[in-house]
Order: structure tokens, then sequence, then C-alpha cells
């Protein structure tokens, strides 16, 4: 196990369960039939059928370096197999101004239907969130499957993802025609030329989130753990986009598929990631301009699609699909302001409200003339002078703005809002805008535009999206 899995278990959520009868405890990955129940129980939690032997197996081999949690009720019928999962690795998130911020991603939260409502989640989730800000980490993120499970954490919505169809007869392309070309490609050699082509495009997008080798395979249909195997694999085509130098510059994934055994096809994209412009344009064009082809389906994808402006028709893009899709928790605020850039100067103050109590504060964001921010966080009341000097010197450069301070820079003309953590984490990538918070009576402006202010902060060029699940 590497030193992140192997961090010490929480002792609060192990005493509380243990208090229900229950034993928090971590699966060593390299103890095979550990490993097996424990997967056995994830895809049971999530309604999936039972695995076969060999895709188990692959999956054991991927659970990889990861931090495997389980929960164990040693009264139950099975007492080997877990009743409850969560997993949890460290994974970069691209921020606006391109920075790749390391965040704790947390997957895999089953609790049995036997065991549910009765605080194991909680129990799980709470302890997550500790052993990240315990590992210094500024964000907790997470792909959910229903929206109403994480807000009383502290999570919030802060990318959303759009389905588009589009009707291909109707789709005339109108727009630029690159001078490079598309071609196929095997999977196999994404899995060479993917990676870095996809960071090249991600750092460029907030909210995308970097690729494990192993998440490749997933998506490249590789995997012999993957969803469906090989079956479902088989039907998959890669191209890939090189400029006119011959550079690759994007690639797409897709899938047709003939909904009535006959002619026109459909057309379902899998992936499509563009470092250029033109890459964009061109794997698009190839698309829609497929013969035989009456239909694209295309899940995943940004709120608003360039291709959108590039077809002749407006109406043949219909988007079928809004919704939240990456959640994401602050854990430390000043770290996570220190990460991104912002669109506009001034001083922002925010007081957060957090129910878990880990970022419950008041915080003062100056943001220079080059979209830098510093942030101070307000000290500790409890603090008297000296303690304070002694915290600053010992480190904690996050105490050291006192209660004057911070009404200084309130009268010396400081936007200042109220908002709870989960909603400045939907703010926080740019997604979701604070004036309509304010208007959905969930942040509190102390002036006119104070909200307004913290828009123009945010605001990010490149809407946050994030191109997959994890
Ligand atoms: C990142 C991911 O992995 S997303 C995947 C989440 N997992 C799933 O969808 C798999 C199927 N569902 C489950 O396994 C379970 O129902 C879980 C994990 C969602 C919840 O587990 P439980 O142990 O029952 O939750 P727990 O008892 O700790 O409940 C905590 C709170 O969440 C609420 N809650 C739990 N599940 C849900 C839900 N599905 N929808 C709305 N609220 C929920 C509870 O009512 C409780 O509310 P309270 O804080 O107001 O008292």
């Amino acid at each position: 196990m590497t030193d992140t899995a192997r961090l010490p278990l929480d002792p609060t959520s192990h005493a509380a369960l243990a208090a229900d009868g229950l034993h928090l405890g971590l699966v060593d990955p390299t103890d095979s039939d550990a490993a097996r129940r424990w997967i056995s129980a994830d895809q049971r939690g999530f309604l999936d059928s039972a695995p076969e032997a060999a895709a188990l197996e692959a999956h054991v081999a991927e659970l990889g370096t990861d931090r495997i949690t389980g929960v164990w009720d040693r009264s139950g019928a099975d007492p080997d197999t877990p009743i409850a999962t969560v997993q949890s690795w460290e994974m970069g998130l691209t921020v606006p101004g391109g920075a790749s911020v390391a965040a704790w991603a947390i997957s895999s939260v089953t609790v049995s239907p036997t065991h549910r409502r009765r605080g194991i989640a909680r129990a799980l989730l709470t302890a997550e969130l500790r052993a990240a800000a315990a590992l210094g980490l500024p964000l907790a993120m997470l792909t959910v499957s229903e929206a109403t499970i994480y807000g009383r954490y502290g999570f919030g919505p802060a990318a959303r993802q759009a389905g588009y169809t589009i009707r291909t007869a109707r789709a005339g392309w109108i727009g630029p025609i690159p001078a490079g070309r598309v071609q196929f490609v095997t999977r196999e050699s994404l899995l060479r030329d993917g990676p870095a082509l996809f960071e090249r495009a991600r750092l460029a997008a907030p909210g995308e989130v970097d690729r494990s080798d192993i998440r490749w395979r997933h998506l490249l249909g590789l995997s012999p753990a993957a969803e469906g195997g090989n079956e479902s694999a088989r039907g998959i085509r890669a191209v890939r986009y090189d400029d006119a130098d011959g550079d690759p510059a994007g690639f797409a994934l897709y899938r047709v598929t003939l909904p009535n055994d006959s002619y026109p096809a459909r057309l379902e994209l899998l992936d499509l990631i563009a470092a250029t412009d033109d890459a964009a344009a061109a794997l698009w064009r190839f698309l829609i301009e497929m013969d035989l082809v009456s239909e694209v389906r295309a899940p995943l994808r940004r709120v608003s699609e360039t291709v959108g402006w590039q077809i002749s028709d407006p109406r043949a893009l219909v988007k079928t699909d809004e919704r939240d899709h990456l959640w994401l928790r602050l854990l430390d605020i000043p770290a996570a302001f220190a990460a991104r850039t912002f669109s506009a100067p001034g001083d922002i103050v925010f007081s957060v409200t957090d129910t878990l109590g880990l970022v419950t504060g008041d915080y003062l964001l100056s943001v220079d003339s080059s979209g830098r921010g510093a942030t101070l966080r307000l000290a500790d009341a409890a603090l008297d002078d000296d303690a304070l000097d002694d915290a600053v010197r010992d480190g904690a450069a996050h105490v050291e703005l006192s209660a004057a301070d911070l009404a200084n820079a309130v009268r010396d003309g400081a936007a200042h809002v109220e908002l709870s953590a989960a909603d400045l984490a939907s703010v926080y990538l740019g997604d979701t805008s604070a004036e309509q918070l304010r208007r959905a009576g969930r942040v509190t402006a102390h002036s006119a535009d104070a909200a307004i202010r913290v828009d123009q902060a945010f605001r990010s060029v490149d809407t946050p999206w994030l191109s997959t699940w994890f």
C-alpha cells in the first residue's frame, strides 16, 4: 500500500461505527480475497450483477494504490464481505488559469441495502474529508449517482454536463475546414498518444481531472475489468486529428449502432478531446458528415458546445439533458483560491458557514491586477495576540487577519458576502453565479453589487466541464 492508502483510520468514525457493532477497516489490495469481496460489495451496492471471475481478477489488479475502505458487520451471515465501501485517491483537477491542483477523489460510496439509513455513509464521508484535510489537500471531489446525497457534507455542484442529439441531415457544416487531417487509429495507439494530448487539452478546461492509465484503458475499451468486457469494446472506433504539421491535436472515440437493424445508423460519441479549435472543428465535422448516419448522440459534453455555431441549422442540435456532474468540497479556502487565477481585481470578504466546521470562518481575498489572489483568514477569536504571533511564526500563514483588519477592508470597499461552504464550492470554478445564488436566497450580499463582484472575479472564459465519470 502507498502512504496515502495507509493513512491511519479516522478514530471518530471508527468509534462511531464500533458503537453500532460495526468495524471500519482498510483493504490491502494485495490481499486478493479481501479485495474480491470488497469489489463484489461495491458492485452489489450499485445494483450491478455479480462480476465474472476474469473481470473480478482484473478489477483486483486495478485497485492499485488507491485507499480502499470497508465497513464489516461481523454478526452477519457473511462476516468477511463488507457491508459498506468507499475508494479514494489523489487526483489533479484543472482550475481557471490552467493549473492542476491536487484534490481528494472519492468514489464507490456504497452501503448495503440491509444496513441503510443508520449513519454509515455519513461516517465514511466525514472520515474521508478529515483524511483529505489531514493530507493538506485543498479540495475533495466526486461524481454522483444522485444529487441529493452530498450537499449535507459541504459538496456543491461545480461543473455541469450536457447531452446532445444532432440530426445530421439538417446540420450542414458551415464551420472552418482545418488544414490538418482526420485518420483512423487503433485504440492501442491512443493508449500511447492519448495521455499527452489529453493533458494539453485538459489544462485548458477547468473542471477536468487527470486520467490514470487504468482510466485510459477503460475509456478505450482495453480493460478486461471494463463493463461488458471485450464484447462491448469491439465496436469502438478511434480517430485522431493531426494538424497541418502532422502533430496530433485531438481524437474521438465513437460507436455506431443500427437502431432498427437497418440503416440509417446512430453514432454515439464516447469521447472527443481537442487541444485546439481546429481539432474540435475537424472532428465534429467528421462525425456529422459520416455517411449512413442520421443521428449523432453526444452525452457528457460541455453545457455550451461551439459546434452549435458551426452547423447551418442550429435546431439540428438539440440539448437533451443538462445536469450537475462534478461536485467539489473546499477543505482549505486560501490554498484553493491560490491555485486559480481571477478575472477581475479587488477585495472580497467571504463569511463561510460549514455544517462540518472544516472551513467555517471569514476570509479576505485580494486579487491583484495580474489576476492572482492572496487570501487571509480571520484569526480564531480565541487566540490572543501572542498566540497569533506564535501561530504565524510556526507557519500558519492563513491566520493572519484580525477582526479590525477585516472591518477596515470592508470599510475600504471590499465586497462582502455570506454563504455556505457548498455554495462557495459551486462558485469556485466559475460554473455558478453568486448573484444567482443571492437571488435564490442562498447568498447574503452586504452591498448591492457584492455578489456581482464575486462573479466578475470568479468568471471563467471556459465553462467548467468534466469529460468522464470517476
Ligand atoms: C461518489 C459516489 O460514489 S456516488 C454513489 C453513491 N452510492 C449509491 O448511489 C449506491 C446506492 N446507495 C447507497 O449505497 C446508500 O443509500 C448511500 C451510500 C447513498 C447512503 O448510505 P446510508 O448509510 O444509508 O446513508 P446515511 O444513513 O449515512 O445517511 C446520511 C444522510 O444522507 C441521507 N441520504 C442517504 N442516502 C440518500 C439518498 N439516496 N438520497 C437522499 N438522501 C440520502 C440520509 O437521509 C441522511 O440524512 P440526514 O443527514 O439528514 O440524517
